[in-house]
């Protein structure tokens, strides 16, 4: 796959799939038990922002949340791959924010309903540039970290995932065909919380690839 198609995933990507709950200590922190298999949700590529943009508090949210998270970038189209086979449908990574509107999805939880406005907003997927994979030689074992106003909220490391990054390419894809351009975020680490207008997030992967995203 050419690198230079890729770092178009912005453009190119049909879907982001992220996964919930990801790590034990997020999950209880939010007093969720640790799931036993990849929870699953959808958001569309209008949540995408890119720096200079902001990001904006959806209707009817009081509690909008950050989530530090490490994306995917899908390189090569497949389905049903198996895990010996994802890194070859593994174009690049990426840091991303999973913008949470906190209250809207605990009232669709107790009602049993979907987490689509929760997370799905526009503006909810602010998104740094590609991280080609030389530079991340090892996805598994870096450091994710958040500040809100230049204080650390999450400081996590991908080591933790529950379901590591083979294992979610190939279970998503038994359901999903994955697309060159798609984006899997991986989950974020504890330490979550809200923001409210003015606030100033900076967030990182590392020293590889950091963001700074202001909420209006
Ligand atoms: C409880 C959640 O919002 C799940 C989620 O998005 C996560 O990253 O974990
Ligand atoms: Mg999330």
């Amino acid at each position: 796959m050419a690198s230079t198609t890729v770092s178009r995933f912005r453009e190119l990507g049909k879907k982001i799939v992220a996964v919930g709950r990801n790590y034990k200590e997020h999950a209880a922190e939010l007093g969720n038990a640790v799931p036993t298999k990849p929870i699953l949700f959808l958001k569309p590529t209008t949540s995408y922002v890119t720096q200079g943009q902001n990001i904006k508090i959806p209707p009817n949210c009081k509690s909008l949340h950050h989530e530090v998270e490490l994306g995917i970038v899908i390189g090569k189209t497949g389905s049903h791959i198996t895990e010996d086979r994802a890194a070859d449908h593994i174009g690049g990574y990426v840091l991303a924010l999973d913008m949470t509107a906190r209250d809207l999805q605990d009232e669709a939880k107790k009602k049993g309903h979907p987490w689509t406005l929760a997370k799905g907003f526009d503006t909810s997927c602010p998104i740094g540039d590609l991280i080609s994979k030389d530079k991340l030689p090892n996805p598994e074992n870096v450091q994710l970290w958040l500040k809100v106003n230049g204080q650390t909220k999450q400081d996590g490391n991908t080591k933790d995932m529950i379901f590591d990054i083979p294992f979610l390419i190939s279970y998503i894809s038994k359901y999903f065909t994955l697309e060159e351009g798609d984006v899997i975020l991986t989950g974020t680490p504890s330490g979550v919380g809200p923001v409210d207008k003015g606030d100033v997030i900076d967030a990182g992967i590392g020293d590889v690839s950091s963001f700074r995203f202001q909420v209006e």
